[in-house]
């Protein structure tokens, strides 16, 4: 059955190469007529957008990103913009050659940008640099150009990919675009979504350029944005026992609160039984603070091991620390062969002692608590976060969630979904510990574990978002608790969610 081509879908750099030669092997359909397209789709996106806009400055690549471009040149001119065109090479190739003959033939200027140039003055900068034929960092005059452009103050629209950023992974070498809208061709790349992208995308808007849904029926995506859920309906009989049991471990010396917060969001996420697993010195101030929390003093596995024996799903980690008494608890946890989600340093004690898991297990790993697992550097993670999560989940034998913007969430079936909401207010402390106890409650609720770390990473990020519409910064992990019970039950308060 063919496939329609779902703004959900995203794709390697590999596999739009696949869907591009598909697209081409279409009759009637030309590389010519694809970058026609796509230059009448970019043009349609600037004059939505800058209405009042009246002359552009188009900076043109060496290859096919740079033929967009000259072609936009073309038609902006026909549709009475006054245009400026820049180009990085004295020459092009191939159907990028025959578009810049095309600008040329219709009387326009290039101006091919040398190490001194200053900007051209414009209303708009276009950016037709690279896409995804880049492969490496910009250098020279095309990273002089970029931050000059970047430097502007003025709109920038970047065609198909903001230059510098890397369609398949979302890692900036260097210099890259800013972009304030992106059109993006054919079908959505997966790196536009994580890590660096947010800050140079903009609005994102695709453009199939008319490519027939048999194209797409071949080319499996890679990854997959999420959608937003709910949580999955409760039958009206339903008592606390059908709800699951989350054993929260961890608030070791001076941590209470991380341990306090997993708790309250797995109360809040649906759990029907909350427990802590605590320094006795927490007990009374939590009881009193979050009655509803089941709080118990732990010196000992051995103290644990009744708690052990009545939870359905243990939350490992929450302020656990890496001393002696966490260490003790933490691997009596794991051989109580109960599903289990693992946060901080639940996993900073797994990457000292490694494990593959034979229960349903989340992983919820930040950059630098992935790079320990993985026995790599951060920056090794932040280049390739698909690959890091990806490795992580086929070592560990569970589900892995990569925190960040983007937050990944892999299976090790090879499945990825791609979290689109969330925003940098939830940079800050605690929200770690509200995901732990989002995604166990889920768990226990009977999700799968990539069922829960879908919905929790989506539930955890829309929620932030919701509480962030009083300002990002100083957003509290506990601004999110009310928000996060509305989207959970599907109660909007009044304003849409973007999906
Ligand atoms: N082929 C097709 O079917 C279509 C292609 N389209 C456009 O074509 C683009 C892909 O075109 P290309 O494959 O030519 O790739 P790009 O135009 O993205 O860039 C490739 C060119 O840049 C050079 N390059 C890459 N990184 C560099 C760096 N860091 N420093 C210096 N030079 C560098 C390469 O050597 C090559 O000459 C797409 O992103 C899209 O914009 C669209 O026209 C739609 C249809
Ligand atoms: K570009």
């Amino acid at each position: 059955m063919p496939m329609h081509p779902d703004s959900h879908d995203l794709h390697t750099v590999e596999r739009l190469r696949q869907l591009e030669r598909a697209a081409l092997a279409v009759p009637g359909m030309t590389g010519q007529e694809l970058m026609r397209r796509a230059a009448n789709a970019a043009l349609n996106s600037l004059r939505r957008h800058w209405p009042e806009v009246r002359n552009i400055v188009i900076h043109c690549g060496p290859g096919n990103n740079g033929g967009d471009g000259f072609l936009l040149g073309v038609l902006a001119r026909e549709a009475g913009l006054q245009v400026e065109l820049t180009a990085l090479t004295g020459a092009s190739q191939g159907d990028a050659a025959v578009a810049r003959q095309a600008w040329v033939a219709g009387g326009g200027c290039v101006q091919v940008v040398d190490d001194d140039d200053t900007l051209p003055t414009a209303e708009l900068h276009v950016d037709a640099l690279y896409g995804i034929g880049l492969h490496r960092a910009p250098e020279g005059k095309a990273a002089r150009l970029i931050e000059q452009i970047n430097g502007s103050g003025q709109p920038v629209v970047a065609l198909d990919v903001p230059s510098g950023l890397d369609a398949d992974t979302g890692h900036c070498a260097g210099a890259a675009i800013r972009a304030d809208v992106t059109v993006t061709f054919i079908a959505g790349k997966r790196g536009l979504h994580t890590g660096r992208a947010a800050d140079h995308v903009g609005v994102l808007e695709l453009a199939t350029l008319g490519v027939p849904d048999s194209v797409y029926a071949d080319v499996a995506p890679d990854a997959r944005l999420l959608r937003a859920e709910i949580l999955p309906r409760r039958p009206r009989y339903a008592n606390k026992g059908d709800n699951g049991h989350v054993l929260v471990i961890g608030g070791e010396h001076g941590m209470a609160g991380a341990a306090r917060l997993a708790g309250e969001a797995a109360l809040r996420g649906g759990a029907g039984l909350v427990s802590v697993a605590t320094r006795a010195e927490h007990v009374f101030a939590l009881n009193a603070t979050r009655p509803e929390l089941m709080v118990r003093g732990v010196d000992g596995p051995q103290a644990l091991a009744p708690m052990l024996e009545r939870a359905s799903v243990l939350a490992v980690g929450p302020g656990l620390g890496q001393a002696e008494w966490g260490r003790a608890l933490w691997l009596a946890a794991l051989d109580a062969n109960k599903p289990l989600v693992l946060d901080a340093d639940g996993l900073n004690l797994l990457a000292r002692q490694p494990r593959r898991f034979s229960v349903p297990a989340i992983l919820t790993p930040h950059p630098g608590e992935a790079a320990r697992l993985l026995g790599v550097s951060t920056s090794e993670v932040e280049r390739d976060r698909f690959a890091a999560v990806r490795e992580l989940s086929r070592r560990f034998g569970a589900v892995a969630i990569l925190k960040g913007s983007g937050s990944l969430i892999a299976d090790p079936d090879g499945r990825l979904d791609v979290c689109p909401w969330g925003n940098p207010g939830m940079a800050s402390g605690g929200m770690g510990d509200l995901l732990t106890g989002i995604v166990a409650a889920l768990l226990a609720q009977g999700c799968s574990a990539w069922q829960a770390g879908c919905l929790g990473v989506g539930l955890h990020a829309r929620a932030g978002d919701r509480a962030a519409q009083h300002g990002e910064r100083g957003l509290l992990a506990s601004d999110l608790l009310a928000p996060l019970r509305a989207l959970g039950n599907g109660v909007h308060d009044g304003e849409r969610d973007h999906d």
